[in-house]
């Protein structure tokens, strides 16, 4: 297996009737790190992200633009590849919001995360095997949603559905998760749950993560680095630790106020020590 998990070379994005949503975007992310991806509305996070699986194309007249999952490359000067499907099993997608199928049951929701995976007939019929469901209700378990199972996914907070969309990256035996703003609708405690899930399969399962935020605070508090991006081009790539307000207010001016809020759960807010851990991410809830 090779080192970098995700390169990308000379990516630019013009939309149609648009200003251009990248310019020349250069970025390498090595096998198991977990890494923040910031910037004001507006400055490229989310495009940057879906060039990652090959859900938006990058300029054709791009000349060495290339993207590359896990030493093979998704798409090359605008064009996906051939063999695209295979390479975009391996990349586990966590959107803010449509992540799940709301009148389909959570169990479902997570098996689909096979469907990259199972053959098109199979998946089609929904027809998964017990040992698929097991692993579908261990996935459940580990991001402490096991007990909703059988629930329609549209019953389930915000919060909720984010981490059954984590399962299903589980299921899905994705080596790389990205997760574009996950949280941004979220209250703190959900918000943190929701970040300590991403954390633990990082950590535990050596997933490489990369996740998109508008609070920089919670990109300190789980993710060594930081890519901060403005206007379509990276402006800062180190640790997060060096992204302090006055940094901040360098990179983005007025703009770094959007950037800052507060990453710690509710009751800490009231009463507690700055920095407290955040709630268990596994506790069902
Ligand atoms: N499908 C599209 N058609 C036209 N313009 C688009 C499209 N998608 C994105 N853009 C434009 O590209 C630029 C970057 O948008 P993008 O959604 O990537 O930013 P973002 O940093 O993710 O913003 P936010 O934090 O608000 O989600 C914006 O100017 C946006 O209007």
């Amino acid at each position: 297996m090779p080192d970098t998990a995700i390169a990308i070379s000379q990516l630019s994005k013009s939309f149609q009737r648009g200003s251009r949503a990248l310019s020349e975007v250069s970025l390498s992310v090595e096998r198991g790190e977990m890494v923040a991806l910031i910037g004001a509305s507006g400055s490229g996070k989310s495009t940057l992200l879906r060039h990652v699986s090959g859900l938006t194309l990058g300029d054709r007249n791009g000349g060495a633009a290339r993207v590359e999952v896990l030493g093979r490359p998704i798409q090359e000067h605008g064009r996906l590849v051939r063999n695209a499907r295979c390479i975009r099993a391996d990349v586990g997608m966590v959107f803010q919001q449509f992540n799940l199928v709301g009148r389909l049951t959570v169990l479902t929701n997570v098996l689909l995360g096979l469907l990259c995976r199972v053959p098109d007939w199979r998946g089609t019929l929904g027809l998964f095997t017990a040992a698929e469901k097991r692993a579908a209700m261990e996935a459940l378990d580990r991001v402490g949603m096991a007990r909703f199972a059988g629930q329609r996914a549209s019953t389930l907070s915000g919060g909720q559905q984010q981490r059954v969309a984590i399962a299903r990256t589980l299921v899905q035996k994705a080596s790389v998760v990205i997760a574009d703003e996950p949280i941004a609708s979220l209250d703190p405690a959900s918000a943190n749950k929701v970040m300590e899930t991403l954390a633990a399969i990082n950590r535990e399962d050596g997933i490489t993560v990369v996740v998109s935020l508008h609070q920089v605070n919670y990109a300190a508090k789980y993710c060594p680095r930081t890519v901060a991006m403005r206007a379509g081009q990276v402006v800062h790539d180190g640790p997060s630790a060096a992204l302090t307000p006055a940094f901040l207010t360098e990179l983005y001016g007025a703009d770094s106020e959007e950037l800052i809020v507060d990453a710690r759960p509710e009751r800490d807010l009231e009463t507690g020590p700055r920095g407290a851990m955040p709630e268990p991410a596994f506790a069902a809830g």
